[in-house]
């Protein structure tokens, strides 16, 4: 039985295969604001996306992931709190069964409808692979989404979602540029964690920004029944 969101093979239950789950930097964490400290040494991220690294877009049975050419440095993450390169690697997104909760990550306990992650890897290692079991191999740009207005560069994302109806299909996908889903302010927390699926693998040095993107109620739902046809049940 593999890991999944349901009732047998749900987060409660993956430490029988990954015992990492126990592990002391595992994600997601609830945000408390008042407890973080600032960080003067901190730079602002800098994000370099080149849309025509875009490859293609994949339902891997528990996310749609949008997947990019990362064979040189023409999307890349430097600055905030890593140092080197990181490639852009992928990106997808975790939602719930309603509005009110699919964010992984809470702030003061708060969920939002749901929360992009934009996955990279420390080009200090020759591939993602490798990358994904060292302690500073990747970093992931966290971004919420919140329920408001209808976000234009989300709805060709959606679209194209609605043709990969099958677990494993993927289709190509071009031209899209994720730096159209990053809020106007980049400020962030940020914090050393894990995968926050299955290997869990404590890899990864979390960006979380602070400014939610909005999204409209229907594209939430179209997402959420993709979601529910193509991909393994919510637990919420
Ligand atoms: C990384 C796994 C595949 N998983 C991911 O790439 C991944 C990326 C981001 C997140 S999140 N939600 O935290 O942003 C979660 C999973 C492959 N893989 C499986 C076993 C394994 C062993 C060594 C190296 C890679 C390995
Ligand atoms: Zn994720």
């Amino acid at each position: 039985m593999s890991w999944g969101y349901a009732e047998d093979n749900g987060p409660a239950k993956w430490v029988a295969n990954f015992p990492i789950a126990d592990g002391p930097r595992q994600s997601p964490i609830d945000i408390v604001p008042g407890e973080a400290s600032y960080d003067a040494g901190l730079k602002p991220l800098s994000i370099k996306y080149d849309p025509s690294t875009c490859l293609d877009i994949l339902n891997n049975g528990h996310s749609f992931q949008v997947t990019f050419v990362d064979d040189n440095d023409s999307s890349t993450l430097t600055d905030g709190p890593i140092s080197g390169t990181y490639r852009l690697k992928q990106f997808h997104f975790h939602w719930g069964a309603a509005d009110d909760r699919g964010s992984e990550h809470t702030v003061a306990g708060t969920k939002y409808a749901a929360e992009l992650h934009l996955v990279h890897w420390n080009t200090a290692y020759p591939s993602f692979g490798e990358a994904a079991s060292k302690p500073d191999g990747l970093a992931v740009v966290g971004v919420f989404l919140q329920v408001g207005a209808e976000n234009a560069s989300l709805q060709r994302l959606l679209d194209a979602f609605d043709s990969i109806k099958t677990k494993g299909s993927q289709t190509s996908f071009a031209n899209f540029d994720p730096s159209t889903m990053l809020p106007g302010c980049l400020d962030y927390w940020t914090y050393d964690g894990s995968l926050t699926t299955p290997p869990l693998l404590e890899s990864v040095t979390w960006i979380v920004c602070k400014e939610p993107v909005s999204v409209s109620p229907e594209q939430v739902g179209l997402q959420r029944e993709c979601s529910d046809r193509l991909c393994a049940h919510r637990l919420e």
